[in-house]
């Protein structure tokens, strides 16, 4: 090897950072760092094999793809070596000194200081290739990408303290070896055959690629022999009783480059028209780059146990995207391309496939699982309300599977099912109630919830962002119409009995002038004003039509700069209410006035929308208090 310009380099700052984090973090669970790099090695041997199908010359005469585990004990070495694809200059800098990971301000912000949370996130954010250094104090990478002449090697070196060094040599063998320099305090340990042959088993027996050690004579002396350490077979291709859960669990981890345990998982061989396997996990806790659009790492699909590609969009809808795992097709062309990928009826059957047995799963757990599914709800929940949009086919059971706050509970936690909503409504009711606000507490306390509490009629409290668009994708369930208690007329159907309308109507005739005057002093403010139906100790409120968006989303939508043309709000009122009452006794105008634009604003304001005078407002409210306090 002729080396040549060798360059130092510093780290980005995050690396820096994720780096002593990680060491401080994960040292309780070091051995993790030989997993690390034999799923990155694994994943290279799949890269080279999918670029082959359409470029035999790269495998350069050698197709036996493997990853190679050795020691050195005087040198105080251990060396993980893969003939797959290899890295360039560009790609060397691209991947290793960087961490071009969405997420990484976020995942910072989040590290809170106490070890074992943070080991956690730290899992979650992924460490691959940096695991090293929680045993190493100096680390060489050397690679030749395949296809490219021998003089395209590249060497990085560093000992993970602010920087790295790389330089261009000659390199013959095609992939990625990584010499690892041990602390002095991990040798003893870990430069040990049977200790490693152990950790490969623990977490490396289902990569489907042999995982090789040197053989040893009966002293230990090694040879030139190698043989295969792991079972190296393709786990979703062996049947599901022959599978632990460990083993399970173990390629859980490997897929998902995620340190945690799944949450569940479904492993399906589908024979007939169409033959594919699928190992589908949910994992237990959220990526960091859940709500990210981009993101990536969903399924990978493999072609008769040849990887292809790691898959977002064409084997699982965006609101699954959480769902990890393999499918293996057996109907595909090995040389299948993004774009075959994307009209292919094989796929398209495989989605639908992939999509019932996931909801299955998911409806299983509920049933069988509840505090797991609780689980599962808290971290993809919102995802899972995508769903209806999107999902037309299975609108109804994704529908079954959400989970909402009520005011059965009135806590925020989302635990109640509409199956549970519609299993508790009195007779007569048949719609299921439900109110949007921007927060919970804004939704709790919304006055537009009185008089369904007064007649014990349970109100789903909705509260994420996705809400109003889920609403807007979701007419019925379970033959129940959906109906926003803030918007359009309050049906209350058969759960009002002939007398509380005809009051309702005796209300609405006496409150007829007032109703009149204030329409007047508000002028084109609002749409309309009519007396309430729904409120009993609030004395006005905001209705929208039943096709307009809540005011809050309304107002999120103007910050992010949409022109908004909502129409003009209700406003509703209380005559039996105080200071209603007390309003209709006004004779000067002004005042009048005056207090009818305050009745709209307050209730403008408990519905999560923004004033158009707010100085105005505090101004009236101002001289009302004066008023009082004289
Ligand atoms: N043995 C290797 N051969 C070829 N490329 C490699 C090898 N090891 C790492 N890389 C490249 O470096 C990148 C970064 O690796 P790293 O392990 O840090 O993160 P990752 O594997 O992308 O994600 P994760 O954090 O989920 O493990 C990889 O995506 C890959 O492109």
């Amino acid at each position: 090897m002729n080396s040549s310009t060798k360059e130092t380099l510093t780290f980005e700052t995050e690396v820096n950072q994720l780096l002593k984090l990680m060491i401080h973090s994960l040292y309780s669970n070091k051995e993790i760092f030989l997993r690390e790099l034999i799923s990155n090695a694994s994943d290279a041997c799949d890269k080279l094999r999918f670029e082959a199908l359409t470029d035999d010359a790269l495998y350069e005469g050698d197709d036996c793809l493997v990853v190679d585990v050795e020691f050195d004990r005087e040198a105080g070495t251990l060396t993980v070596r893969d003939n797959g694809i290899g890295m360039s200059r560009e790609e060397v800098i691209g991947n290793i000194g960087t961490i071009a990971k969405s997420g990484t301000r976020e995942f910072f912000e989040r590290l809170t200081g106490d070890q074992a949370k943070d080991a956690r996130l730290i899992g979650q954010f992924g460490v691959g290739f940096y695991s090293a250094f929680i045993v190493a104090e100096h680390v060489v990478l050397t690679t030749r990408r395949a296809g490219m002449g021998a003089e395209h090697g590249v060497r990085w070196e560093s000992d993970g303290s602010g920087s790295y060094t790389l330089e261009t040599l000659e390199v013959a063998p095609r992939g990625t070896e990584i010499v690892l320099h041990l602390r002095e305090d991990e040798r003893e340990d870990l430069l040990n055959d049977w200790r490693l042959r152990s950790i490969v088993t623990k977490y490396s027996d289902h990569v489907p690629l042999p995982i090789r050690m040197r053989k040893r004579d009966d002293d230990g002396k090694p040879g030139e022999e190698w043989e295969t350490v792991n079972k190296a077979s393709a786990l979703w291709q062996r049947s599901k009783s022959e599978i632990s859960e460990d083993e399970y669990k173990a390629f859980y981890k490997h897929v998902a480059h995620d340190f945690g345990e799944p949450l569940a998982w479904t492993h399906n061989r589908v024979e007939g028209r169409l033959e594919y396997t699928s190992l589908l996990y949910v994992p237990a806790k959220a990526p960091f780059d859940l709500w990210d659009r981009d993101h990536t790492h969903g399924l990978k699909l493999y072609v008769q146990r040849v990887f292809i590609m790691d898959d977002a969009e064409h084997l699982m809808p965006r609101y699954l995207r959480f769902v990890r795992g393999v499918v293996d097709s057996a109907d595909l062309p090995l040389n299948v391309s993004r774009e075959i990928l994307q009209d292919s009826r094989v796929i398209e059957q495989i989605r639908a496939g992939s999509v019932k047995k996931l909801l299955g799963m998911l409806e299983d757990m509920a049933e069988k699982r509840p505090e797991d599914y609780q689980k599962f709800w808290n971290e993809f929940g919102r995802v899972l309300k995508e769903g209806p949009a999107e999902d037309f086919a299975n609108r109804e059971t994704i529908a079954g599977l959400l989970r909402f706050a009520s005011t059965h509970t009135d806590t925020e936690t989302q635990t109640v099912s509409l199956h549970d909503y519609i299993a508790r409504m009195p007779e007569g009711q048949d719609k299921i109630y439900y109110i949007t606000a921007d927060s919970f507490m804004a939704a709790k306390n919304s006055p537009h919830l009185e008089l369904l509490r007064k007649k014990g009629i349970e109100v789903l409290l909705m509260y994420d962002r996705v809400d109003e668009w889920l609403m807007g994708n979701l007419n019925e369930f379970d033959g129940k119409q959906f109906q926003s208690v803030a918007k359009g007329d309050l049906d209350l159907g058969a759960v009002e009995s002939e007398e509380e309308r005809k009051a309702q109507e005796a209300v609405e005739n006496e409150a007829k002038a007032l109703v009149e005057r204030i329409k007047e002093a508000l002028g084109d403010k609002v749409e309309s004003v009519r007396v309430s139906h729904r409120l009993t100790s609030s004395p006005a409120c905001i209705v929208l039509g039943e096709h307009d968006m809540a005011l809050y989303m309304q107002q999120l939508l103007k910050q992010a700069g949409h022109e908004m043309q909502g129409s003009k709000p209700v406003l509703e009122i209380n005559p039996g209410h105080p200071m209603v009452a007390r309003l209709d006794t006004e004779s000067d105008e002004t005042r009048f006035k005056e207090w009818s634009m305050l009745l709209l604003d307050q209730a403008v304001l408990a519905e999560g929308g923004q004033l158009e005078d707010p100085a105005g407002f505090v101004a009236r409210l101002n001289q009302l208090m004066l008023a009082l306090a004289s």
